[in-house]
């Protein structure tokens, strides 16, 4: 049996998105790790499923890491519901309620209040979450922050010279983390404007991680290295962060359709 699929990508972190509206679907982490697949599969860093909402929520989503893990939030992801749907939209989430509106840039979305206990992000034991005091070779005393998924924000001198690929995946795993963790490096490049790089839980290095960049803009404003509304460059483009009077991260930035692919559901099963 054949089935419908949409490529969409925010700042080319890259997504598979199934709209389950009129049929559902029941997704399960081989399925998702074998549609993930850039070799044997279609090819995404998230495999998104779009489904009808309840309540006050105009849809849900459904966000599956490529290695097969299904998780809780995605700023590129929430970005592109909206572009997909054509309209401003409610989004209802295991992380809660987004509100996702269209925009001159693509989609400005309401990522919420981010989380900052040491129990909230989690971490396996209690400690400051706003200079942790551990190390991984140079990456050294990390700010941690729940942005509906668990984030570590390094500040360091360059993030290009840092070799991400190695340390990304071996902080990831480590059990520090009892739910594994994002890792998000960050340098200042001018006043309220940061460059950084993310690896990504169950992903690795990606192109771009809305989420991580709220994470990084709330790392950053804790650590007073911004002050107000910040740029932030990724290797996929651009994101502007902001907080708003509620104490809400607000992210705006591009989201982009792709095409529209058949496949046969035989082939991944
Ligand atoms: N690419 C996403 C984040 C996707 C989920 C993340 N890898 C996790 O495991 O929490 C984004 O744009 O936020």
């Amino acid at each position: 049996m054949t089935f419908s699929f949409h490529k969409m990508h925010g700042l080319g972190n890259d997504f598979i998105v199934l709209d389950a509206r009129k049929n559902p679907i029941q997704m399960n982490p081989a399925l998702a790790q074998a549609l993930s697949n850039r070799h044997t599969g279609i090819g995404c860093d998230q495999l998104i499923i779009i489904g009808n909402g309840k309540n006050q929520a105009d849809v849900s989503m459904e966000i599956w890491n490529a290695d097969g893990s299904e998780v809780e939030a995605c700023g590129n992801a929430t970005r592109c519901v909206p572009v997909f749907l054509g309209r401003d939209v409610i989004i209802s989430t295991a992380a809660g309620l987004l509100d996702a509106r269209l925009s001159d840039e693509g989609a400005c979305v309401d990522m919420g209040r981010p989380r900052l206990s040491w129990d909230e992000i989690p971490l396996a034991y209690a400690m400051d979450t706003l200079s942790m005091p551990v190390a991984w070779e140079d990456l050294k005393e990390p700010t941690a922050v729940n942005m509906g998924n668990p984030h570590v924000v390094f500040v360091v001198d360059d993030v290009d010279a840092v070799d991400f690929g190695r340390l990304g995946n071996i902080i990831e795993h480590d059990q520090l983390f009892p739910e594994r963790i994002n890792v998000n490096i960050v340098m200042v490049t001018g006043k309220n404007h940061l460059k950084m790089r993310t690896w990504e839980r169950g992903a690795g290095l990606t192109r771009a991680c809305g989420t991580g960049a709220c994470a990084t803009f709330v790392a950053a404003k804790r650590r007073r290295l911004i002050s107000g509304k910040t740029q932030i460059d990724l290797p996929g483009g651009r994101l502007v962060l902001d907080e708003n009077s509620e104490g809400h991260i607000i992210m705006r930035g591009p989201a982009t359709y792709v095409f529209k692919g058949e496949a046969d559901w035989a082939s991944f099963s």
